[in-house]
């Protein structure tokens, strides 16, 4: 009976039934510190992904050269990002408490917005640190997703027991901030069920000194470890520099005491290079130009002035150092266009790599409006623009607001900015039906790189580097580009790399032909072809059955004469210079056509003219290759 008794009292609720009462279950207290973890960090794949994109599409260097310091952008980002973060944590708590969820309700908005603006502070420094270690902003991207989901799970299914447990080593699984993350709206959820279950109050600061919350470690931890990630973040971008420019030695924060070893080193890397290429003597043209550098005084006239500029790359791989450019020696004037010609591998990225800041020279230097390079990068970066080799857009900006941003760098506002914005896209073409308001991804190849060039000139800077930059348009728009650079050139000194013999003689003022490392010869493109050309190209068509009369003919005016080419009746000679000049040829063509003896040579068409800058710049490249292959 008793047994009956004791059963009947444990299941009292048969014999008088228990007045009806509403079960007081919070279901967002138990599963919230799940979900909001998943969604507080939602915004950590779209910092990591904007990040990454910009040093995968090389915006972060653009930017760079045209005056946006690392500081600059770093603060710029970071603002940007945590308004943002502030923005989407407002509707978050808004909406929470709109729709009365105790976790919002029950615990105290400070105990809350304090974890919440730790945390921003810490998911932000942490897209910087991790950017470092992405080259593709894909797969940052999805990296990112795979952290907020797949540690909102773990604390879910595995350390929200543990956590309750108070186990001491929960602190060292907290350093992964998004278990912080996780254990403070656990502790939050924790308190919120509570004041639901007891119809009290939740969280307040009062009880942050509770021996079993765990709150104060994690706005502890997530508070260093925003200035750790910060630090380890700047330190990375400069040692891996994967999109930014530079990689910097491992120790550059020491290099005040580095320099004496790395002067050594450069000395060394010197020798060695001297040593797997002996010096050669320039030609005349090159050291008239290394004359009138060494004997400049007053820089203003020549925004450019170039000085000894060496670099070799250190031997990789048991390689000799190669050196890439030997010594460069130049000055060039406002209002100048010059041309870098050279085949691949002469050096002219290099040489132009170093005037832009992107690469220390190993010796020499160079002066942009005065400025040294080796010590005022900064101020150069304001001076001058770069159309760089591929166009490094993005892909959602309009081509206005490209312009528009890098006015800004270059320090336009207001009125001044707007009128620079609406010339530029008028002098590139993209003005006409709306195109400048269209998104970069909209835009053709020729269109990209008109709004390229647009972009160097944008500011009215003292210096512009184009990098081949009609490459892969067509020859309307190729035309239409030439025209934009030539209505840029006053009051500033243009530095311009090209294959095109055709972009090289129409645009350039002086040109250099840059070979092995070095500078072959330097002069207006007519001087250089009749300097270098050495020859002169004679077409001849003649009556049918007549070419040996004609080659016999050729090789009376210059024994020398080459035959090039021959077509039916139609021969193309090289005929020395010395051997006979312009006015030589016009004289025997003349006799030849005054000839009425029979078996006369016949001539039906015939044209002469000076080598061209093509064939001038394929002997020169063949000269090298010949020598590389002895
Ligand atoms: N980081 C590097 N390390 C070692 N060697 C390099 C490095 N960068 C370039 N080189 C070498 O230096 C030489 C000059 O290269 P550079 O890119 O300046 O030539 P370029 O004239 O600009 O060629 P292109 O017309 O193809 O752009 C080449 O032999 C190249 O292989």
């Amino acid at each position: 009976m008793q047994g009956v008794n004791t059963t009947a009292n444990l299941i009292g609720v048969q014999e008088t039934p228990k007045a009806a009462s509403q079960i007081r279950l919070d279901f967002s207290s138990l599963l919230g510190p799940l979900f909001f973890t998943w969604v507080v960090q939602m915004l950590l794949p779209i910092f990591l992904m904007q990040l990454v994109y910009e040093k995968e599409k090389r915006l972060r260097m653009m930017m760079k050269m045209h005056g946006l310091g690392d500081g600059a952008y770093w603060l710029v980002t970071y603002t940007w990002f945590y308004a943002l973060y502030v923005l989407y944590m407002i509707v978050f708590i808004v909406f929470g408490s709109l729709i009365r969820l105790n976790m919002f309700i029950k615990n105290n908005i400070g105990v809350q917005i304090l974890l919440y603006a730790i945390f921003g502070h810490n998911m932000i420094a942490l897209s910087f640190l991790l950017s470092c270690f992405f080259s593709s902003a894909k797969t940052a991207t999805i990296f990112a997703y795979l952290v907020v989901f797949g540690t909102g799970l773990i604390g879910s299914l595995l350390l929200a027991r543990l956590m309750g447990a108070g186990f001491w080593w929960m602190t060292i699984v907290e350093l992964v901030p998004s278990f912080s993350l996780f254990r403070g709206l656990f502790e939050l959820g924790e308190y919120s069920f509570l004041a639901v279950y007891r119809d009290s109050y939740g969280m307040k600061f009062s009880n942050l000194s509770d021996p079993k919350n765990g709150l104060v470690a994690v706005y502890i931890i997530l508070a260093l470890e925003w200035w750790v990630f910060m630090g380890l973040a700047w330190y990375l971008e400069q040692v891996f520099a994967s999109g930014t420019g530079n990689r910097r030695h491992p120790l550059f924060f020491l290099d005040r005491f580095r320099k004496a070893r790395h002067d050594a080193d450069n000395a060394r890397l010197n020798i060695q290079a001297q040593e797997v290429a002996p010096a050669q003597d320039e030609a005349a043209d090159v050291a008239a130009e290394h004359a009138r550098v060494s004997g400049l005084v007053d820089y203003a006239g020549n925004p450019i002035v170039v000085r000894d500029l060496k670099k070799i790359y250190p031997g990789q791989d048991g390689q000799p150092p190669k050196l890439a450019v030997r010594q460069l020696n130049l000055a060039i004037e406002k209002g100048e266009c010059f041309g870098l010609l050279g085949p691949n591998g002469a050096g002219k990225s290099t040489s132009i790599n170093m005037m832009v800041g992107l690469l220390e020279p190993t010796h020499g230097t160079a002066l942009i409006g005065g400025y040294d390079i080796r010590s005022d990068m900064g101020s150069i970066y304001s001076l001058m623009g770069v159309c760089p080799q591929h166009d490094l857009l993005w892909e959602t900006l309009t081509g206005r607001e490209h312009l528009t941003f890098y006015g800004r760098l270059k320090g336009l506002d207001g009125k001044e900015l707007s009128d620079a914005v609406e010339d530029g896209l008028r002098s590139v073409n993209l003005w006409n039906g709306g195109v400048g308001d269209k998104q970069a991804q909209q835009y053709s190849g020729g269109m990209k790189r008109r709004l390229s060039v647009a972009i160097s000139f944008m500011g009215d800077p003292l210096v512009a580097y184009l990098d081949e930059p009609s490459t892969g348009l067509d020859p309307a728009s190729r035309r239409n580009l030439w025209d934009v650079v030539k209505s840029n050139k006053a009051g500033r000194a243009i530095v311009l790399t090209t294959h095109s013999m055709e972009e090289a003689e129409t645009l350039c003022d002086r040109l250099g032909i840059f070979v092995d490392g070095r500078l072959v010869c330097i002069g207006n493109p007519k001087e250089i072809t009749s300097r270098y050309g050495g020859y002169l190209v004679m077409t001849l068509t003649v009556a049918a059955g007549q070419e040996s009369q004609a080659r016999a003919f050729v090789e009376r005016l210059a024994p020398s004469a080459r035959l090039t080419y021959s077509v039916s009746s139609t021969l193309k000679f090289e005929l020395p210079s010395d051997e006979v000049s312009l006015s030589g040829v016009f004289a025997a063509m003349a006799d030849a056509k005054a000839d009425t003896s029979a078996g006369r040579l016949q001539v039906l068409d015939w044209g002469v003219a000076n080598a061209t800058l093509e064939e001038v710049f394929i002997k020169f490249a063949r000269a090298i290759g010949a020598k590389a292959g002895d």
